[in-house]
């Protein structure tokens, strides 16, 4: 198994190009089920889940085809985002089966465009990080408000729409990132309007509106809490560009802002991430929006300690909360660390715990001591992003830190080895 070894107290200079986003990029592929024609994405990172999801979508029919173009040629470390053009002229197989859905979260949103688009879908439930026990309720109650019977069986979802799905109001309980984008594909096929309310404002959702509507689906209101969904008969292919990925920026600016140095994050935008990029300000950071993107520097004065809650767009984001805690362990005092969106978000407070953090627990909030030193060690990645957050506390660490199972960092980050080392880290990759 792969391992990533570090070797800590380099500070980062040059420029880190910002890849696609891996949550933006699934949501834009699975909306290709959705046409007969061919829906061309840009900017699609080179990623594990993207891999997963090009088989998922395979078994249901969508051929797939790579341009040459890298999108990233003259980076500094370059990603190699690329385009892809993806064609779902015949729908094959409506069936989802466990052993493609268990390996990856967002797979369950086929739901969506196949019950649209075919009347049935039979999808296993989701697997994904571990980091709560993330239900399907919310699909299941909004997909049944725009009249499908669902029956669950034998862990598979099973939705039918015999006479095809219904425009409605459905009302969100809770906000979901998912349950939004599923809804939203599958109005956009639904006969009438669907008025979706406490809907998800992530930027991701925009490009999935954007995307729907360059397909030529009536879509308002995408990026605020109520979306208007005029359904339409059929869609057509488009080309749209994914958008940059802003956790990836964030762990990136938090990787600054730990080493220290200076550094563009090339292609990054400000405002997917502006309530992030605020907070590392406060820490001591310096960030300067420039028309490449932004950059970040920070030099020897010390981190100070800043308080965050994690919560849906545009607050403190839950999927840059490990990375921030990896960044509170060397600050000067106390910070306070809540996480509000999933149950089980802090195992990498253990691993963190080995190379010299000091942190404890209260419920869902974890304290963070800063330490003046940390000291590299061993440690195990337990999922995305907390294997990301061991990665910036080895950047400063004294000594040798390696990271094992980093298959959950190859689901979400597109060489980092390379940017980082890119900018002057000393970080390997060690195969076998
Ligand atoms: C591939 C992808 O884009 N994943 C992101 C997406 O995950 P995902 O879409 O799975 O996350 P959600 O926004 O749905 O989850 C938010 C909360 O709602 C709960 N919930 C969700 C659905 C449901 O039917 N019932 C229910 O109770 C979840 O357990 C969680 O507590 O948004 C999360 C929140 O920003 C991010 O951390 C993930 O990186
Ligand atoms: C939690 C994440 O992914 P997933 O929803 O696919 O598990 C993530 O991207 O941080």
């Amino acid at each position: 198994m792969d391992r990533i070894r570090i070797v800590g107290g380099r500070e980062l200079a040059g420029t880190i190009p910002i890849s696609g986003a891996k949550n933006a990029a699934l949501p834009l592929m699975i909306a290709a089920l959705m046409t007969g024609d061919t829906l061309t994405l840009e900017n699609v990172p080179h990623l594990a889940d993207v891999e997963q999801l090009i088989r998922i979508l395979g078994n249901h029919g969508v051929d797939y085809s790579v341009n040459g173009k890298r999108d990233h040629q003259n980076g500094n470390g370059g990603g190699y985002s690329r385009t892809i053009n993806f064609t779902a002229r015949d729908i094959v197989d409506t069936t989802a089966p466990y052993e493609l859905v268990s390996k990856m979260r967002a797979s369950f949103w086929v739901i969506g465009p196949l019950l649209a688009r075919m009347g049935e879908a039979r999808v296993s439930l989701p697997g994904g990080c571990a980091i709560g026990t993330r239900p399907v309720d919310l699909f299941i109650d909004g997909l049944q408000a725009l009249g499908s019977d669902i029956d669950v069986d034998n862990g598979y979802v099973i939705a039918k729409a015999k006479n095809r799905l219904q425009g409605n109001r459905y009302v969100f309980p809770k906000v979901s990132v998912g349950a939004t984008h599923v809804l939203m594909m599958a109005a956009a096929l639904a006969r009438g309007e669907t008025v979706l309310e406490n809907a998800a404002r992530e930027p991701e959702v925009v490009n999935l509106a954007e995307c729907l509507n360059a397909m030529g689906a009536k879509i308002h209101g995408a990026g605020t809490s109520t979306i208007t969904i005029d359904g339409v008969d059929q869609l057509h292919g488009a080309n749209v560009r994914v958008i940059p990925d802003r956790i990836e920026t964030g762990t990136y600016a938090m990787a600054v802002a730990m080493a220290g140095g200076d550094v563009l994050l090339k292609d990054a935008q400000p405002d997917l991430l502006q309530t992030a990029l605020d907070v590392i300000g406060q820490t001591g950071a310096e960030i300067t929006p420039t028309n490449e993107g932004i950059r970040v520097r920070r030099n020897g004065a010390g981190i100070s300690p800043v308080d965050i809650t994690t919560e849906p767009f545009p607050g403190f984001p839950t999927d840059l909360q490990a990375q921030f805690m990896g960044l509170m362990t060397k600050a000067k005092g106390k910070s306070h660390i809540t996480e509000t969106i999933f149950e089980n978000r802090f195992m990498h407070v253990q691993e963190l715990a080995r190379l010299g953090a000091r942190i404890t627990l209260s419920g869902q909030t974890a304290i963070v001591d800063g330490v003046s030193k940390l000291k590299g060690a061993p440690v195990m990645a337990t999922d995305l992003r907390a294997s990301v957050s061991l990665v910036i506390a080895g950047l400063a660490a004294e000594g040798e830190t390696t990271v094992n199972r980093i298959y959950h960092l190859d689901r979400g980050f597109e060489r980092l080895e390379d940017k980082l080392s890119g900018c002057g880290a000393v970080i390997e990759r060690i195969s076998g």
